[in-house]
């Protein structure tokens, strides 16, 4: 008989982006581009667009719960993460059901700023995350100042990173993606710790646009998605690291402000040079 679940599936469990750029939009979108079936449970609605967050309503814990077990009824999940997921309440019912399902590797995306300026977590979901959800992490994906938020200090060097990310790691995460796309050096670097100790830094030029709209949101999507496929840990991230220079490379014209990701262009690199 066939297997009806054999083919990948990966999970988000994120905020909508009306803009379509950013949160559940961006990571089904890289998700379907990774070759995986996505599915999602969206945690928060926002009214977004490239120029800001204009609003934004959390679904009830119930309904939150029940979209996790609709999916744990029908579905083989085989690796998940989480984006914006609003304040602390959130964070806890978040937690309650990944302990409850086997979702698989868990990469935890500590979204709490828009690229606007707007707080997507609450300080107590800030803490619920650092106290609690990050035990869960296969690994968690800070940007630099989500990282100097984790770790309450701030980084103010390469070598610095490093040090920063063991300290996350001693928070409970088994490994650790801190993202150096913030700022304006002309190199981004990325520092990576694993579970077994090997550190190593992802260094590229910077792309200089401000159509940087759900980076973070996309590179983690793409890491979830080579894991539910089944590669190491290493491998999904330099992956990941690869998609995400494509699609921010290949700018495509939509929106008045940080606009949205090219994430056709790691599949397709030269077809956009006309456009
Ligand atoms: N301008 C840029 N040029 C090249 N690479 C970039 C640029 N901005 C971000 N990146 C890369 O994109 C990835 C995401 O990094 P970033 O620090 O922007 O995450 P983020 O702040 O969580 O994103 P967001 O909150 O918008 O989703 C990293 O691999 C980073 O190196
Ligand atoms: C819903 C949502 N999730 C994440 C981000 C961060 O990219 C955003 N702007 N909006």
């Amino acid at each position: 008989m066939n297997d009806v679940n054999s083919f990948p599936q990966a999970l988000t469990i994120a905020g909508t982006d009306s803009g379509g750029g950013a949160g559940i939009m961006a990571d089904m979108k890289t998700m379907q581009e990774c070759g995986v079936f996505s599915t999602a449970v969206v945690v928060a609605v926002t009214a977004q667009n490239t120029i800001g967050v204009q609003n934004f309503q959390a679904i009830s814990p119930k309904l939150i719960s029940e979209q996790f077990a609709s999916l744990n009824d029908d579905f083989k999940i085989k690796a998940c993460k989480t984006g914006m997921l609003a304040d602390a309440e959130h964070v806890e019912v978040v937690y309650d059901n990944l302990k409850k399902y086997d979702f698989g590797p868990f990469v935890l995306d500590p979204v709490m700023i828009a690229k606007g300026g707007s707080q997507l977590l609450s300080d107590e979901g800030i803490d619920a995350i650092k106290n609690k959800l990050i035990k869960l992490a296969t690994l968690v994906t800070p940007n630099m100042p989500e990282a100097e938020r984790l770790i309450g200090s701030k980084i103010e060097s390469q070598s610095g990173m490093l040090v920063a990310a063991k300290k996350i790691q001693d928070l409970g995460a088994k490994n650790v993606l801190i993202k150096g796309g913030h700022g304006d050096s002309e190199m981004v670097r990325d520092v990576v710790l694993l579970e077994n100790g090997e550190s190593f830094k992802m260094s590229s030029k910077r792309v200089h646009t401000i159509r940087t709209h759900g980076t973070g949101d996309t590179i983690s999507s793409a890491i979830v998605s080579r894991l539910a496929l089944g590669d190491d840990m290493k491998s999904a991230i330099l992956y990941g690291k690869d998609f995400v220079e494509a699609a921010i490379k290949n700018t495509i014209q939509v929106g008045h402000g940080h606009g949205p990701l090219n994430h056709w262009a790691y599949n397709a690199e030269g077809a956009f040079d006309e456009i």
